[in-house]
């Protein structure tokens, strides 16, 4: 079952990943999920663009939908400035657990706190919770049909400013048309699709950046 699989990922990056070296944790997941088990992380490729992304924005605040096995999220963690945070959404209890002892062995917990629960739920409770303002990077990664909803929820809960740069995983594959082509025809943002693969795969998937206009 599912939970057995995310275990032995999680056994690979004890077995494999040096403590405190977020590299060799994302390094060991990319290798197992090639040579062992496909996982739906953000992958090696995919990842790339991640990061340069990252690196462009420089975010103090991240928030991440979709947790998983906290790939992604150690792959942005380890980019960040040192006071920067993110906050990540898990709806799936045992992913959470796994990927707060990822976390843990990337050395990365003071930057991340993971939080369990659906995404429709958690975004209007963002501000009294966490005492966020507004994020500076959102990395969409959840539930496809929940892109849109979502975008929209944080658009009316004021948690976007002029700027922010909210990117979406899967747009292609298994693919978020509502939410493209919202943030593609609205004049409220400026979007910019990055082709790629879907993780570990040859089928095409990408990431869409888009940037909030305020
Ligand atoms: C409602 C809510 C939800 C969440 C939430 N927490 N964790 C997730 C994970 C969601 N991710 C995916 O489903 C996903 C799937 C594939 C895939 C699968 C099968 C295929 F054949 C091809 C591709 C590939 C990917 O890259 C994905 O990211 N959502 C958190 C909070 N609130
Ligand atoms: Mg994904």
């Amino acid at each position: 079952n599912y939970y057995r699989d995310v275990n032995r990922l999680l056994h690979a990056v004890q077995k494999n990943a040096t403590k405190g070296d977020p590299r060799s944790v994302v390094k060991a997941i990319d290798n197992f999920c090639r040579q062992k088990e496909w996982a739906m992380n953000v992958g090696d490729e995919k990842g790339c663009i991640l990061d340069s992304v990252v690196s462009e924005v420089n975010p103090v605040t991240v928030l991440e939908l979709g947790t998983y096995c906290g790939y992604s999220t150690v792959r942005i963690a380890s980019l960040l400035p040192p006071r920067a945070k993110i906050i990540t959404l898990e709806f799936n209890p045992d992913y959470a657990k796994i990927a707060r002892q990822v976390i843990a062995w990337a050395g990365l917990e003071d930057k991340i706190q993971v939080v369990e629960g659906p995404s429709g739920e958690w975004i209007p409770k963002m501000k009294e919770q966490f005492g966020v303002k507004t994020f500076d990077l959102v990395f969409l990664d959840h539930w496809k049909d929940r892109y849109l909803p979502d975008t929209k929820l944080l658009e009316d809960c004021g948690l976007l400013r002029k700027g922010t740069i909210l990117l979406a995983d899967n747009v292609i594959c298994p693919g978020t048309p509502d939410y493209l082509e919202y943030v593609r025809n609205s004049p409220r943002y400026k979007s910019q699709y990055f082709k790629s693969h879907l993780e570990y795969t040859k089928a095409e998937d990408g990431l869409e950046k888009s940037v909030f206009l305020g």
